[in-house]
């Protein structure tokens, strides 16, 4: 069944909302905690070992009640049932939208075109459980009798970004085997990965779910080619596995059938990483902590599919964003992980966000006429703090921000982890409170060219009132991740669902590979 078709900005709940902007559009975050001293615990939804605490949000309960009437009038749980139950939501390609199912740990079936697609799945992930324990146990061999040293994924968006993220933040996790990334159709990226390896030792997982991509076919013929200078072709079938859904093309390459690791048209690439194309994620942290990510994610979208709205993790963060989106017109949001492992945290949820979401006309095909997609950005604090957090501090902008810390560090060095999250504390405080002129004036010493306190006053002074999300997590645990990247994915759905729009398809990358094809064969 077709997702509805309804214009948010046509509906009761966004006249309200507007109204309500409104009148609270110059209310500061100071007052809204000083009126209300519970307020952090009102704003505070609990998940397993999640807390998330919306209480430094230009928000009130009126607000979230406002939207909560939008998700509803916009028939958001009708959508939800047709995503989780496999209804062909992308419609714009025919399919149906289901990496929930690659990580469903209930009996329960789903159903593609009326097909159980639970046994497929099951039997994939055991083919991932018994290469992974080969390769990591050195019972794989090479064509020279040695054991894997070394991994290469050769792949891009979703079938780099994803699988890169994860390894990288499951570094703690890791095994003997390095893990490594070629993306980029800049044949220096390529060289650069290859020029320190040894074929005898090096296997390559070739990640394309079309088997058409450009970069990625070029990469994996040009590490062909090298891998051809000292072994021979029936060599190829110890070192090159294959995760795609054209088993035609990855067969003309080369790869043995057996080493071709299947995913589904119904599994959107930036969505992926719980396929066959977290393989690498598999050999880097072994299989059981792969399936550990799998069950967290899965235990986010069992909270997302059941829990009521005002208690819904992912909704809230959703409608929250749509409400500096649509009336405060903010533009960007700022992913801030205070941990060094979730450093390409927003690099990943760049590709999942901004071209599931970035949309300009509706599901009607109309154009739109309020803002959609938001342009995401960040990186691990504290670095950011000394990099770009001046503009989100004291800029003309507003851009909201999700702090996302973590109670415990991996190696308990509890001197840097109570300084890293004094950091994290501090800087959504500093958002929301800002500083008074009062407050300056106790602090302040005259500095440069200034003569008078009145005059530096000014720079001195932070406006506050920017708001944040602030996610705390127990650990950073295979689990845990995987509920993470969930509740982000839910986020994105939510929001495509109210603004409208078809959030599966990507047809706005197309022009420029075309193009890219014209200009390379008229060179
Ligand atoms: O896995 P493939 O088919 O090589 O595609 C790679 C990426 O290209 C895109 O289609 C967009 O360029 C992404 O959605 C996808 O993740």
């Amino acid at each position: 069944m077709a997702l509805k078709n309804i214009n948010p900005t046509q509906t009761e709940a966004w006249k309200k909302l507007d109204t309500h902007f409104q009148n609270i559009q110059a209310t500061h975050l100071r007052s809204l905690f000083n009126d209300n001293p519970s307020r952090k615990e009102e704003f505070t939804l609990k998940f397993n070992d999640f807390s998330v605490d919306f209480s430094k949000n230009r928000i009130t309960k009126e607000t979230i009640s406002h939207l909560i009437s939008l998700a509803e009038e916009t028939e958001l749980k009708d959508a939800i049932s047709k995503y989780f139950g496999g209804d062909e939501i992308n419609e714009t390609e025919g399919r149906a939208v289901l990496h929930t199912a690659l990580r469903n740990k209930s009996n329960n079936p789903v159903l593609v075109d009326e097909q159980n697609v639970m046994p497929e799945i099951r039997e994939t992930l055991s083919k991932i459980e018994s290469f992974t324990n080969e390769v990591v146990s050195g019972n794989w061999k090479g064509y020279t009798n040695k054991s894997i040293t070394d991994v290469v994924n050769i792949g891009i968006g979703g079938s780099d970004l994803g699988p890169d993220m994860v390894v990288d933040a499951l570094k703690y996790y890791k095994n003997h085997l390095n893990v490594h990334f070629v993306s980029n159709i800049d044949g220096d990226h390529v060289q650069e990965v290859i020029k320190n390896l040894n074929p005898e030792t090096t296997l390559f997982v070739i990640v394309s779910k079309t088997f058409t991509t450009q970069e990625t076919l070029t990469n994996a013929q040009t590490i062909r080619k090298w891998f051809l200078q000292t072994a021979n072709e029936a060599a190829i079938a110890k070192h090159f596995v294959a995760v795609s859904t054209n088993l035609k093309s990855v067969a003309e390459f080369g790869i043995d059938n057996s080493n071709i690791f299947p995913m589904w048209n119904w599994v959107g690439g930036r969505f992926s990483l719980w396929s066959t194309v977290g393989l690498s994620i598999s050999l880097a942290v072994g299989f059981e902590n792969f399936n550990s990510l799998l069950t967290g994610a899965f235990e986010m979208d069992e909270h997302f599919k059941n829990e009521a709205f005002e208690n819904n993790i992912p909704v809230q963060l959703a409608l929250i964003g749509i409400w500096y989106n649509n009336f405060f017109g903010s533009e960007t949001e700022v992913i801030l992980p205070y941990s060094q492992y979730l450093n390409k945290l927003s690099a990943y949820l760049q590709q999942a966000i901004m071209e599931s979401n970035g949309k300009s006309v509706d599901r009607n095909g109309d154009k739109i006429d309020y803002q959609t997609g938001s342009i995401v950005w960040g990186s691990a604090g504290t670095n950011s703090q000394h990099a770009y957090m001046q503009l989100v501090h004291q800029g003309t902008k507003m851009i909201p921000a999700d702090f996302i810390g973590f109670e415990e560090s991996l190696y308990g060095n509890q001197e840097h982890h109570e300084k890293l999250m004094a950091n994290f504390y501090a800087q959504s405080q500093a958002l929301a409170e800002g500083k008074t002129k009062d407050e300056v004036h106790l602090d302040l010493k005259l500095d440069g060219k200034f003569d008078s306190i009145e005059k530096l006053m000014p720079f001195k002074v932070f406006e506050g009132n920017k708001p944040s999300n602030t996610i705390l997590i127990k650990k950073l645990t295979p689990s845990n991740l995987g509920s993470l990247i969930s509740m982000y994915e839910h986020k994105i759905f939510v929001q495509g669902i109210i603004w409208n729009i078809f959030s599966y398809d990507q047809f706005g990358v197309e022009l420029g590979k075309e193009l890219a094809h014209k200009i390379y064969a008229n060179r």
